[in-house]
């Protein structure tokens, strides 16, 4: 209720009202006041009623029944506008109604007055009450407004908050939806992906159940592949025997490979003379064909002769018919003087002497046109025998030219056959390489040399006699242990120089083709490289591999040139002495000691091949130039003095052979080189009991040589790091050890008792050496320009 009153009382303050107002306000409107605020509207209403006192109008008096104390009384607005308005009704000579008048009027007046002052009273009573009531009004609105305030701080920090939590709960919701969507999509892809496994697990089952079919299907094969392994093993027993007679077909191979080469050289011959018999046909044909012009030409003029005389005998046969239409004309002219024979005699004679003169003439006419009849039939005859010899010239050159042409194609299918032959042998020839690997050993015991000491009987290496082994097997007993080992090849003690030949000379083949090539002697001091490699060339037969290779390298070259080939050959050799570089080509080796200063490297191009700086190189042109410059370089070589060998090499010895060749009509290039390398003796330094320089140069040799075996061991191990710089031989081996080239080592054995221990380790080294796949030979083949840029780079 209280607050009900407040709120009201609050409402009429914002309205301008007043508590009481409502109730005054019919008195107002009575008392004609306007509606004003309060204070300033009651001062007037009193100010007006006493100006109407004072001015002392006359005002009706509307209420009659005021008392003396005029307290009762009530004045409306009209009553106090009419008060105020009242004239009085002065009359000049009536003062006393006058006075009365007046006086009525003050009465009424102060009547007015005091009622306004009554008014006034309660007014301020009210005033007051209400200003008690604005002010409690007032506190209550103040309260309400703190309270207010409070609550809005309160609703504004809640809405705050609640705005807060309506962007949370947007970041919420938006986050929830993303989160929805996701799930939703994730939901798809479950599903997609449940689908899929379904199918998955569909196809899943039926494979399983197709694998179990399988599984029972391969049991049932397994059991058969058991069976057909049985066979298998079975089948390979006979395959390795197969395999025997394979290796023996390789050896039948080979040596159909020589027959073919033989009848290679015999066709050749066949073919130069074709050749030969070739040329003389064509000789022939240039005399028959001069001979054949000849006759044309004789015909030619035998027929102009032939025109001539016809002409010649037309213009008679005409003289001829001419002197008969003459002597007819004369005969009837003497048959009409004969008519007439009244003419005179003389006319007569003179007529008969005409005409005996035109007989006569042609008489000799006749004799003339038979003559010529007779020489025109034989020059006839003659034309129709030189026609029939022109003729008969003519079949004879046809024939030769068919005889030509028939030789010249069986030239060129011999040609062809030549190429082919060469193809074919080729392509054996790399395939039995390839067979046999691109590094292999072959080994050779060297004889008992009377060197080696009498009564030493005891044989520390033997050689198996079974099929399989047999040329390919060596047994070295140490001790009473036999220790075997197989090669490509075992040379026995009394195997000629030639048979050893025999089996490399397919390399240095190689060599004319373009490969790189390389062989070198591995082996104790005394055990026989030297006499391998350089053998004894005073004598023939015990001539060794280098010199024969270059003789086969020389004769060869002279047939491929028939074949359209053109060869250039440079020779170079060197040393490796206590792992120093000499050039044993150099010019100034033997005089002075220039070479000692110069330091060789050695370096590789991209394409494998080796070139060392400033060595020595000599264009060859035959085998006797070469043989010149391997006595030169013999001289050059550093020999020293061992217990074990008074020849005893101390250096390895690196014999160079480049080839490169063009033949002109296939524009084929090559580039093959021919390494033959002579190195030192392997012995241990024990065995070898070298001392000072010895000492050193053994220390050197055993360097080079444990760097070789490094090296051969790394590439059978297929090691990423292949130690070749460790030595300059190494280094100097590098492509031909590591690369593409086709390399054969001799490891050549002493049969001496006292050398079996040295042997043995020749032979595990060899033996090692033997399981090694280095790389395949690959042919270099190029053009004119490449080979242009490696003389270049050669030359630098
Ligand atoms: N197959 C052989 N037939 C005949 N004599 C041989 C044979 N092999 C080697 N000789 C002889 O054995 C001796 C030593 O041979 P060679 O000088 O070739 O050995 P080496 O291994 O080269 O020695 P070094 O390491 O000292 O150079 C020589 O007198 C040589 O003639």
């Amino acid at each position: 209720m209280a607050s009900k009153n407040s709120n009201r009382a609050a409402a009429n303050l914002a309205q301008n009202k007043y508590p009481s107002e409502d109730v005054s306000i019919e008195k107002r409107r009575r008392i004609g006041t306007p509606k004003m605020p309060l204070n300033t509207g009651r001062r007037t209403q009193a100010r007006q009623a006493l100006t109407v006192v004072n001015v002392g109008r006359e005002v009706p008096l509307t209420n009659d029944n005021s008392d003396s104390n005029g307290v009762a009384m009530e004045f409306t607005a009209d009553d106090v506008e009419a008060l105020l308005n009242e004239k009085l009704k002065k009359s000049r000579f009536n003062h006393k109604e006058n006075s009365e008048h007046m006086s009525e009027c003050i009465k009424r007046l102060k009547l007015c007055i005091k009622w306004f002052q009554q008014v006034e009273g309660k007014y301020i009573l009210e005033q007051e009450s209400l200003k008690n009531l604005l002010e409690s009004a007032e506190n209550k609105c103040s309260d309400i407004e703190v309270k207010f305030t409070a609550k809005e701080d309160e609703l504004n920090s809640i809405i705050i908050e609640l705005r807060k939590n309506i962007l949370a709960l947007q970041e919420n919701v938006a986050k929830e939806e993303s989160e929805k969507s996701k799930a939703l999509d994730s939901l798809s892809e479950e599903k997609e992906v449940r689908l899929a496994a379904e199918r998955q697990q569909e196809s899943v089952s039926a494979d399983l159940k197709r694998s179990q079919e399988q599984c029972s299907d391969l049991n049932l094969k397994l059991k058969s592949l058991e069976d057909m392994h049985k066979r298998v093993q079975e089948y390979n027993k006979s395959l390795q025997q197969y395999n025997t007679k394979l290796q023996s077909d390789l050896n039948r191979t080979q040596e159909n490979l020589q027959r073919v080469d033989k009848e290679k050289a015999a066709v050749v011959e066949n073919l130069s003379s074709v050749r030969g018999q070739n040329s003389s046909l064509q000789e022939q044909i240039a005399s028959s064909r001069a001979m054949y012009d000849e006759v044309i030409k004789e015909r030619e003029t035998l027929r102009n002769e032939i025109v001539s005389v016809r002409c010649d005998l037309h213009q008679v046969r005409d003289d001829r018919d001419q002197q008969l239409r003459q002597v007819q004309l004369l005969l009837a002219d003497v048959e009409k003087y004969k008519e007439c024979a009244g003419k005179s005699a003389a006319d007569l004679r003179l007529m008969s002497e005409k005409y005996n003169e035109l007989e006569s003439r042609c008489a000799s006419q006749s004799e003339t046109i038979r003559r010529l009849s007779e020489q025109l039939a034989s020059a006839e005859t003659k034309l129709k025998l030189s026609d029939m010899s022109a003729i008969e010239t003519q079949s004879h050159f046809e024939e030769q030219n068919a005889l030509i042409l028939e030789l010249s194609n069986r030239l060129v299918e011999s040609d062809l056959k030549i190429v082919e032959g060469e193809k074919l042998r080729k392509k054996l020839h790399n395939t039995i390489l390839e067979l046999k690997g691109n590094i292999r050993v072959f080994c050779r015991v060297r004889p008992m040399l009377c060197e080696d000491g009498i009564g030493n009987d005891a044989k520390v290496v033997a050689f198996p006699t079974s099929t399989e082994l047999l040329g390919r097997g060596i047994d070295l007993i140490q001790n009473g242990q036999k220790h075997s080992f197989t090669f490509d090849k075992v040379f026995l003690p009394d195997e000629s120089q030639e048979d050893v030949f025999v089996e490399i000379s397919q390399l240095v083949q190689s060599a004319l083709d373009g490969y790189k090539v390389c062989i070198f002697a591995y082996g104790q001091t005394g055990s026989g490289k030297t006499y391998t490699m350089m053998g004894k060339p005073e004598h023939s037969d015990q001539k060794g591999l280098i010199p024969r290779s270059l003789e086969q390298v020389f004769e060869t070259r002279q047939i491929l040139e028939a074949q359209g080939w053109k060869y250039e050959m440079q020779v170079s050799m060197l040393e490796i002495y206590n792992e120093t570089v000499r050039d044993l080509l150099a010019p100034s080796r033997s005089s002075s000691s220039v070479d000692a200063g110069k330091q060789y490297t050695i370096k590789h191009d991209a394409i494998g091949n080796t070139y060392v700086s400033d060595l020595t190189i000599v264009d060859v042109r035959s085998s006797k130039e070469v043989s010149y410059l391997l006595d030169r370089a013999a001289q050059s070589r550093s020999v020293g003095k061992t217990q074990m060998n008074e020849q005893s090499s101390r250096s390895h010895f690196v014999f160079t052979l480049r080839i490169s060749g063009v033949n002109e009509n296939t524009d084929q290039h090559v580039q093959g080189v021919l390494n033959l390398i002579d190195l030192a003796g392997s012995e241990r330094l024990s065995k070898s009991g070298s001392t000072g320089d010895r000492l050193k140069e053994t220390q050197a040799i055993n360097k080079s040589l444990s760097s070789l075996v490094d090296v051969i061991f790394a590439l059978a191990k297929k090691e990423e790091h292949v130690p070749f710089r460790n030595s300059k031989l190494t280094y100097l081996l590098q492509p031909c050890l590591g690369g593409d080239s086709k390399t054969l080592m001799f490891v050549n054995l002493s049969p001496e008792p006292s050398s079996v221990g040295e042997s043995l380790c020749s032979l595990r080294f060899a033996a090692r050496v033997n399981s090694c796949e280095i790389g395949i030979p690959r042919r270099q083949t190029s053009t004119q320009t490449h080979i242009d840029e490696l003389q270049a780079y050669n030359s630098t």
